[in-house]
């Protein structure tokens, strides 16, 4: 049996109707890419299975771009990861209605714990729970308010029966400075579920060692600013992930 590889999640965060990329996942510091509908095709064209996507004004609670991200998530062949906003009923059956592959809850999980746990129970490996730290503290509302610590509600969740983690080190996140591989490892020892790592990604050597965390329990990981920036290509970065 082939031993399992880096699954890739190009990003597109969508702000106004734009893709863009924030730094530190701060409102007001984006930098703008054009549409995100030919973003997302063009990562698609260039062989990614998988896409994650941001509607960054549902994050912020600025507006929303539901009906865009449900158009790109059908136009999508690929899976779709779905973030942002999806903190209740109505919007978290709106996002699985896209028919994406799975959605991120993040500011649900601190702020209505049983809500997100019923989310769990109900819809099992379409809900990861996005896990966004400073520190060892995890933050919602689009980054801006305090969530509690990172590994009592690791714990929590767990005990739920959540099928997977998104860990973003906001300090990380938009900077190209390198994903935060320790809190990675970290994270990996505290939980047997899956880790997706996001955030910071800047070059083909950050990919070869998260490559490395793949046996500890880090399956994909979520890229943005390095392909809009252009450090690398995708096809470059998938090649790196599949050796
Ligand atoms: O995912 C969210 O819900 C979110 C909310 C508020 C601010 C940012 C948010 N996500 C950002 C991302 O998922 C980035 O696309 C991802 O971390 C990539 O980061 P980078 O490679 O450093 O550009």
């Amino acid at each position: 049996m082939t031993a399992p590889t880096l699954e890739l999640l190009p990003a597109v965060d969508v702000r106004d109707g734009q893709a863009v990329r924030l730094v530190h996942g701060v409102s007001g510091s984006e930098t703008s890419y054009g549409s995100p509908l030919d973003a997302a095709l063009a990562w698609q064209r260039s062989g990614a299975e998988w896409l994650h996507l941001v509607d960054l004004d549902a994050a912020f609670g600025t507006g929303d771009n539901r009906a865009l991200v449900a158009e790109i998530t059908r136009a999508m062949d690929i899976k779709v990861e779905l973030s942002g906003g999806i903190r209740d009923d109505a919007t978290l059956a709106a996002a699985l209605a896209t028919g994406c592959t799975r959605v991120n809850l993040g500011t649900a999980a601190l702020e209505t714990p049983e809500w997100a746990a019923k989310a769990i129970a109900e819809h099992g490996d379409r809900i990861a729970i996005g896990l966004d730290v400073r520190g060892t503290t995890l933050k919602g509302r689009g980054w801006t308010s305090e969530g509690g610590d990172l590994y009592e509600t690791l714990a929590r969740l767990d005990s739920e029966g959540c099928a997977r983690y998104v860990v973003t080190d906001i300090g990380k996140d938009g900077t190209l400075t390198g994903p935060n591989l320790e809190l990675l490892k970290n994270v990996c020892a505290a939980t047997d579920r899956p880790v997706v790592a996001s955030g910071g990604i800047s070059s083909l050597d950050d990919l070869r060692a998260l490559s490395e965390l793949v046996p500890l329990g880090v399956e994909g990981a979520i890229v943005g600013k390095a392909l809009y920036a252009k450090a690398f290509t995708l096809e470059e970065a998938l090649k790196v992930v599949s050796a």
